[in-house]
């Protein structure tokens, strides 16, 4: 036996030994991943993981072999983390549109804590990346409560076949937001999307601030943090604020303290789950005379309380239209009446189950 070969096979002991501690460690890992579950907390713990790397680096006194071992353990959490996560079947990956710290990301945070998410640039880039399976859920926004409906997405739902499994709504807070250290009175401009100026009217009246509109709101927090111009401002959320290292220069800014935007979590296929008390159906009619209030009507039939309706211009139909229309209830429940709806039309499909 050479040399190396005799090291070797010291390596192999070794490996042999650690694949034994390996495999112990995980199994405590899958009933931590059980706890954590049952009682709502969240799998990263960074005060947790701060503790396991600074006692067990005092371990080891070799103090040029110290970073590599802190390498090692944290090597060794995020395979944790994501072994925990694959058990929980939180290991999927969230599309969205815009930056961190972007009102979709926002939206998708109170959700999904732990899950890898990828940004994309525009809205119909989320719903490409559904059907190529790059992401298994996609957040994105479609109804605010001031400015009305985010029509792009509706269209595009049908578009790529997508489906409504969850809806989430995010109060909208803005504030306004400086860099560390400026104070209210130095701010001369500031950035944001049109619709943060419009929201934040009755505040910014008067007070003679150059408005420049930008791209969006989270955007605008990023150009600011990195100009570091006292005198630059922009419109954003509190966590917005936290994560490009704003301060909050006057809080709750919005003219309307009820603004808030609904956001769907879209899927490649409908789940209907017992809790669910809300459908959202697809349809078009034949385009005849009291075609739509015969369907309308049988919704009122059948006890059906319709909850909302849009209608969208069916792209390659000149003056022909999709209804969406949001019904209370279960799909389970409701399916035979849906069934004899829609006999009477000529598209039908139930795109969305959720609960409210
Ligand atoms: O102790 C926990 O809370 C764990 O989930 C275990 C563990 C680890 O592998 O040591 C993993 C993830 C946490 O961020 C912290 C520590």
């Amino acid at each position: 036996m050479n040399k190396l070969d005799q090291l070797r096979s010291e390596i192999n002991k070794i490996d042999e030994e650690m694949a034994k501690l390996f495999v112990k460690r995980m199994n405590v890992v899958e009933k931590i991943a059980k706890y954590k579950q049952s009682t709502g907390m969240e799998v990263l713990d960074t005060a947790r993981e701060k503790v396991v790397i600074e006692e067990n680096s005092r371990r080891v006194s070799d103090e040029k072999l110290k970073k590599y071992y802190v390498e090692f353990l944290e090597g060794n959490m995020e395979i944790s983390r994501s072994y925990q996560k694959a058990i929980l079947g939180l290991d999927k990956v969230v599309g969205y549109q815009g930056i961190p710290g972007s009102f979709s990301y926002l939206a998708l945070k109170t959700k999904y804590k732990d899950e890898l998410l990828n940004s994309y640039h525009n809205f119909e880039d989320v719903f490409i990346a559904l059907k190529n399976k790059e992401i298994e859920v996609g957040v994105l926004p479609i109804e605010n409560s001031y400015t009305g409906d985010i029509t792009d997405n509706f269209d595009l739902i049908k578009k790529y076949n997508a489906y409504i499994i969850d809806i989430i709504e995010l109060k909208i807070d803005h504030n306004l937001l400086g860099i560390k250290g400026s104070k209210l009175s130095d701010i001369k401009e500031i950035y944001s999307h049109i619709q943060g100026f419009k929201q934040s009217q009755t505040f910014l009246k008067g007070r003679g601030y150059k408005e420049i509109p930008y791209y969006n709101t989270a955007i605008s927090a990023k150009y600011v943090s990195e100009m570091k111009d006292i005198t630059k401002g922009a419109i954003g959320s509190a966590e917005t604020a936290r994560i490009y290292n704003l301060d909050i220069l006057a809080k709750n800014i919005n003219t309307h303290e009820e603004n808030t935007t609904k956001f769907m979590v879209i899927g490649n296929k409908l789940i209907v789950n017992k809790n669910h008390n809300r459908i959202m159906v697809a349809f078009s009619t034949y385009n005849k005379s009291g075609d739509l209030s015969s369907v309308l009507g049988k919704f009122s039939r059948y006890g059906i309380n319709m909850l909302s309706i849009k209608s969208r211009p069916l792209k390659d139909s000149p003056w022909e239209y999709v209804f969406f229309v949001e019904l209370e209830g279960n799909y389970n429940t409701l399916k035979p009446s849906i069934e004899e709806i829609e006999k009477k039309s000529k598209y039908f499909e139930v795109i969305g189950s959720y609960e409210k």
